[in-house]
């Protein structure tokens, strides 16, 4: 890649940035604290390549795309997911000081301030946000070209990742998502704790120094240390210690930077499948501003919708509500009896509480949806009445839905046992492939966009799901019917019903353009909540089928 040095008006700007004169490339490692040759593209992999490089990579300016100045929308993440709508508001009303911080004291005082805002008080042992919420919205903004430069390292150990932002909210998407080795640094400050809660404030220096020693024990020293930065934080990080060790700097001019794309998703180096929260957008000051103006109207309109679809039949209750927006469709046809079909098994992906309301609705006749985890107020509100609850007990759990089918219900289970917001479908439990009978199993594919708020959580209360679900400002539910598949050779001991449970997860995939997984309820809870996401095992189950 052919380098270009600064033109010299933008070199004497870095230059003073990083309080030197004039660069010379080449020196030894003492003389290039003061003056590193600064180049304006990423770092070329000849570069790289040798044994004792390391590179220093800007995180918040040069892997993340540019649009996130100040990275207001992270720390607003953190203020409403950890914190609450209140701490939210705060944070935003305060956004014009702390922007106006920024523009006089330097990015870094921003920081401070949000992190100040969104961490205070916070409970240290609880939160979960950076490895929960952030990693989502912070793959959706890596720069793909930012990104294959850093890859370019010869050893994936020495590339240290510096950020301004405190270690708990970049760290876990950058080790889990990312794939950067236990081995390297990530120079990032802590947040302080004092009595198991987070203070606000951010530590100082440690972060460099630690971030260096880790680098020497991966094998870098600080001979031959590069740079690479770029965007709005490139200055706060001119300015770093990091920054003053650096033998040479990669600075791609905000041009080239403008022409980085996204990450797509297929490049992601460990696919994104489970995260919580409930925002479905990101909150950037405007976004912000926007929602907590809708709040009191989607509050309102989420229980007007809920009498709606509890007190009407379908054929208004739909109406009505697709002039508020929420809308459904259907894909495709209906299956060929499904008015007079009874003792019908309907095995469907689990996007959110609400999908057997949905197969309810697209089929115009009472279904009873089973389900493992649904909370009681959640159960009380549901206008398909009542839920069987599963125990996870295999041989009554079977006998409940076999009860159901056999007089003569629409049954609606969902195998994968929890919701998965991504692409993806979990392994399905293969109870079902079971039970089909002579009627076999009919798969139903799913999808759901929100607009503003996700309606499930897999830390917070399950109980107002129904109330985020149905105060998005739009929301469209797409249901889809798909061929019957035929159980009988399940029942008949010629088939394994795991088998049949994977070729309806696969048949499922198809449709949606989704991908199969094998990962259960488990490795989501273990991921997002810290446990395997049982629910109240020793309680008894609410409601048994009479
Ligand atoms: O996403 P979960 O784990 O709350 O599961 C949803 C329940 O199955 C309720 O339908």
């Amino acid at each position: 890649m052919a380098k270009k040095m600064l033109p010299a008006a933008a070199n004497e700007l870095l230059s003073a940035l990083l309080h030197t004169g004039t660069t010379a490339p080449g020196r030894s490692p003492r003389a290039a604290r003061s003056s590193p040759a600064v180049h304006r593209c990423a770092p070329p992999a000849a570069r790289l390549a040798g044994a004792g490089t390391t590179l220093v990579v800007d995180v918040d300016g040069a892997l993340l795309l540019p649009r996130r100045s100040l990275s207001f929308a992270y720390f607003m993440l953190v203020a409403l997911e950890a914190g609450s709508f209140l701490r939210g508001l705060a944070l935003l009303l305060l956004y014009p000081a702390i922007a106006l911080l920024g523009a006089l004291g330097g990015r870094d005082m921003a920081v401070r301030a949000m992190a100040a805002v969104a961490f205070c008080g916070l409970r240290v042992g609880t939160f979960r946000a950076g490895r929960a919420v952030l990693p989502r919205w912070l793959l959706e903004d890596v720069a793909a070209e930012a990104l294959e430069a850093a890859r370019r390292a010869g050893d994936p150990a020495r590339v240290v990742w510096a950020s301004a932002m405190p270690r708990v909210m970049v760290e876990p998407f950058l080790r889990e998502y990312l794939q950067v080795p236990a081995a390297a640094a990530v120079a990032a400050r802590e947040v302080k704790t004092a009595w198991g809660f987070y203070t606000g404030l951010m530590e100082c220096r440690e972060a460099t120094s630690s971030a260096l020693r880790k680098n020497a024990a991966a094998g870098g020293g600080d001979g031959d240390v590069v740079g690479f930065s770029a965007g709005g934080s490139m200055a706060e990080f001119l300015r770093s210690p990091l920054a003053s060790i650096c033998k040479e700097l990669y600075v791609p001019s905000p041009e080239e930077q403008s022409k980085w794309r996204r990450l797509p998703r297929r490049d992601y180096p460990n696919p994104l499948v489970f995260h919580d929260g409930r925002l479905a957008f990101l909150p950037t000051p405007l976004a912000a501003v926007a929602m907590f103006m809708w709040l009191p109207l989607g509050a309102v309109l989420s229980v007007a919708r809920l009498a709606v679809a509890m007190v009407l039949p379908y054929r208004y209750a739909t109406a009505l509500l697709a002039a508020t927006g929420q809308s459904w469709r259907l894909r495709g046809a209906l299956p060929p009896d499904s008015r007079g079909a009874s003792g019908q098994l309907y095995a469907c992906n689990h996007r959110t509480l609400i999908d057997p309301v949905y197969v309810s609705i697209a089929l115009d006749r009472q279904v009873r949806a089973v389900s493992y985890s649904l909370s009681r107020l959640s159960d009380m509100l549901s206008p398909i009445g009542r839920t069987v609850h599963l125990a996870r007990d295999r041989a009554r759990d079977g006998a409940a839905m076999a009860r159901l089918l056999g007089r003569g219900d629409s049954v609606v289970v969902c195998p994968e046992g929890t919701t998965c917001r991504e692409p993806y479908l979990l392994r399905f439990s293969p109870l079902f492939a079971e039970l089909g009978g002579e009627r076999g199993v009919v798969p139903v594919a799913l999808a759901v966009e929100n607009s503003m708020f996700y309606g499930t959580t897999a830390s917070g209360w399950k109980g107002v799901d129904p109330f985020y679900y149905l105060s998005n400002p739009r929301m469209c539910y797409t249901v889809e019917f798909l061929d019957r598949v035929d159980t009988a050779a399940v029942g008949e001991g010629k088939a394994a019903s795991t088998d049949v449970a994977n070729s309806v997860q696969r048949l499922i995939a198809a449709a949606l353009g989704y991908e199969c997984t094998m990962l259960t309820r488990k490795d989501k809870y273990l991921m997002l909540v810290g446990n395997d996401g049982a629910v109240a095992a020793a309680a008894p189950p609410r409601r048994q089928v009479r």
